[in-house]
């Protein structure tokens, strides 16, 4: 097989299993997923998620057409985005989407014009900003008052009332996300009681919602992955089977992407050179924050492996080749490393490819998946330098 490092391995095998006990944690048929493509959209891995019966949230005109090429049905998709363009509102009325996430007041004026012109009913969840603390990084934390996302609660009268007055615009549901990678299932619960909250002031104004869309934002354990491949999905769906207050028939939807995908994928590398540093070694490698850059934008902590040695452990600051000091894994402890080893990036099946860029005009990493060679025979067929070189 002939795939030049860096590459992004996903095992298909760890991600059926966790759609498989993230449905079986699902006590309640009227929970519905729908997987946030902009997690990993990758065909393969999108294919697996739509077998497993999951709908499709999407963020952009290209997301809802890769979602309706996978085979996800219109009616199983949502789009949200704070600019949605008048061409992204064509397409997601034009093919009859499940709702459309409105976060202005000024939106719908736009969708109502484009849904008339379409002789159509555009169903619309009001994207509320509910101000939760997602206790969370905070360039991932989307539902506080400064953030830029969804309706504040205290103007849902008014968004009311102007839904009210078009007649191409049924209001259908409302729709939170309040940031991403939340460990403490504590902001979910404050969640549910901002969604009461307006559920019972619509209640008051006669209006019964068919569905709640809680968005996702569930994280995964990048410290220490092995220990936790599944994200416990028991614990986070039970915060909203006891926290929500539901009406009869009432859907709940749940937006999850990174605990999905976030195990599944690593990203390969190889050592190209180890240089001495001022206070530990630089291993240079040949990934770099173009294929994963969540450590340069956010500081964030990925585990790297060397998975060509074994040994004692000593200290190395683990860095890619691009001219930029940001271009870092961190620093990190690793068995003593070598030009040609490989090193593994962990956890990166979310917020990796996706993310990354061809600036140094690099070429963009490709993907292999676990059913096309294991990690292990593609490692053990390139033993010798020569042989990774010529790749
Ligand atoms: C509106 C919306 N829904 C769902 C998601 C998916 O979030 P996560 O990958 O944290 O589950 C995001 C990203 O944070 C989002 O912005
Ligand atoms: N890109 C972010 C998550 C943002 C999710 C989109 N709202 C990350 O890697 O953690």
């Amino acid at each position: 097989m002939s795939v030049r490092t860096p590459f992004y391995y996903y095992d298909l095998t760890l991600l059926e299993n966790t759609l498989e006990e993230m449905q079986a944690a699902i006590n309640n048929p009227n929970f519905k997923v729908h997987y946030a493509i902009k997690a990993n959209a990758e065909d393969r891995i999108l294919h697996t998620i739509k077998k497993h019966g999951l709908g499709a949230d999407c963020v952009s005109g290209n997301e809802i057409k890769k979602a309706l090429e996978i085979g996800f049905e219109p009616q199983d998709i949502v789009l949200a985005g704070i600019g949605k363009s008048d061409e992204e509102l064509e397409l997601a009325i034009s093919q009859g989407i499940h709702s459309i996430n409105c976060e202005s007041i000024e939106e719908l004026e736009v969708i109502n014009e484009i849904a008339e012109r379409h002789e159509a009913i555009a169903s619309i969840a009001f994207r509320i900003n509910p101000n939760v603390d997602a206790q969370t990084h905070h360039k991932i934390t989307t539902g506080l008052n400064e953030n830029k996302f969804g309706i504040p609660i205290t103007e849902l009268d008014a968004a009311v009332d102007e839904i009210l007055k078009h007649k191409n615009l049924a209001l259908k549901g409302i729709h939170f996300h309040i940031g991403s990678q939340i460990l403490n299932l504590n902001p979910f619960a404050n969640l549910c009681q901002q969604a009461n909250n307006v559920t019972t002031s619509l209640k008051a104004r006669g209006i019964v919602l068919e569905h709640i869309n809680v968005g996702g934002g569930l994280g995964i354990n990048y410290t220490n992955p092995d220990s936790q491949l599944i994200p416990n999905f028991v614990e986070y769906f039970r915060v909203f089977e006891k926290f929500l207050n539901l009406e009869e028939g009432q859907t709940v939807h749940f937006e999850l992407g990174r605990s999905i995908v976030g195990q599944c994928g690593s990203l390969v590398s190889k050592v190209l050179y180890v240089k001495k540093g001022a206070s530990s070694n630089f291993a240079i490698i040949d990934a770099g924050m173009t294929d994963l850059i969540r450590p340069a934008l956010y500081n964030a902590f990925h585990k790297v492996e060397n998975i060509s040695k074994d040994g004692e452990l000593e200290p190395y600051h683990v860095v890619g080749p691009i001219c930029e000091s940001s271009d870092t894994f961190g620093k990190t402890e690793l068995p003593k490393t070598s030009r040609g080893d490989f090193l593994i990036i962990k956890s990166a099946g979310a917020y990796g490819q996706v993310l990354s860029s061809n600036y140094n005009l690099r070429d963009r990493a490709a993907a292999i998946y676990s059913d096309d060679i294991s990690l292990e025979n593609y490692i053990s067929s390139r033993e010798t330098v020569s042989e990774l070189l010529a790749v």
